[in-house]
């Protein structure tokens, strides 16, 4: 998959890029990531990407033209179609769905705000979708740009070795279920010891625990992710035992 990415800190997205996993797709050829700067495609001496809000108020705003030049730029260097995505409190929150979608593109062109905006007439006139990561006020988009840089490339072919497909596909399951609780060595410690059932052996037992920690963790945790209805009837039975002794 192709990323470019249009940021004044391309130094940054290259960086989060080249470690662990994404690091390693990266290298493997998964990923193909490009950043453009804006200023490079700025006017003038001062090479202006940015200018003071027309109605006054406090910041700067990023202006059409250099975001214009450097979005044509980027996409005339290869000929895939992308859609165009702003990184933005204003978007629409980020799922795991919307990674997935994200993961079956050939392409896609993130675009990274500063200061206090970018003029809106670019984002009506060349932006395809607006994602937030969460709802906080960061300093820039570069951030939500990394996020969707490291959720997409995780879901490439090849990115992830058995081991680590296997941890993602317990966690982001059909339900979208919170993940259960781990526990590696010394089996006994101060603070607690294992639960017997993951020292048994038993590989049944231990998969129906695992089930039941997490769907009793969702239910806890994020009521909103648990669509009970949706529950097959071995998962409702697994919860009901659980919340038996336990209060939300
Ligand atoms: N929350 C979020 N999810 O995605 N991005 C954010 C975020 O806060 N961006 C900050 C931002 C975005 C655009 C501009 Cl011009 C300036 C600052």
């Amino acid at each position: 998959m192709r990323i470019d990415v249009i940021t004044l800190f391309p130094e940054f997205m290259a960086q989060s890029a080249s470690l662990g996993v994404v690091g390693r797709a990266a290298e493997r050829g998964l990923l193909d990531l490009h950043g453009w700067n804006p200023r490079d495609y700025a006017e003038g001496n001062y090479r202006r990407v940015d200018d003071r809000p027309f109605g006054g108020g406090p910041g700067m705003v990023m202006l059409i033209e250099p975001l214009r030049a450097c979005l044509a730029a980027a996409k005339a260097a290869d000929p895939t179609p992308a859609p165009v995505i702003y990184l933005s409190p204003q978007g629409k929150p980020l799922t795991q769905a919307k990674v997935r979608e994200l993961a079956a593109l050939p392409r896609m062109i993130l675009l990274c705000g500063r200061y206090e905006g970018v003029d809106e007439r670019f984002l009506a006139a060349e932006v395809t979708e607006e994602i937030s990561i969460g709802d906080y006020v960061l300093s820039g988009g570069e951030l939500g740009a990394a996020v969707i840089v490291d959720a997409v490339t995780r879901l490439q072919e090849g990115a992830l070795n058995d081991a680590e497909s296997a941890a993602q596909d317990s966690f982001e399951g059909p339900q979208g279920l919170l993940d259960c609780p781990h526990y590696s060595q010394p089996a006994q410690h101060e603070w607690g010891d294992v639960p017997d059932v993951l020292r048994s052996g038993n590989h049944a037992a231990i998969a129906r625990w695992r089930r039941q920690q997490s769907l009793l963790r969702t239910w806890l945790r994020r009521p909103d992710l648990l669509d009970e209805s949706q529950l097959s009837k071995a998962d409702r039975k697994l919860l009901a035992e659980a919340r038996e002794g336990v209060e939300p």
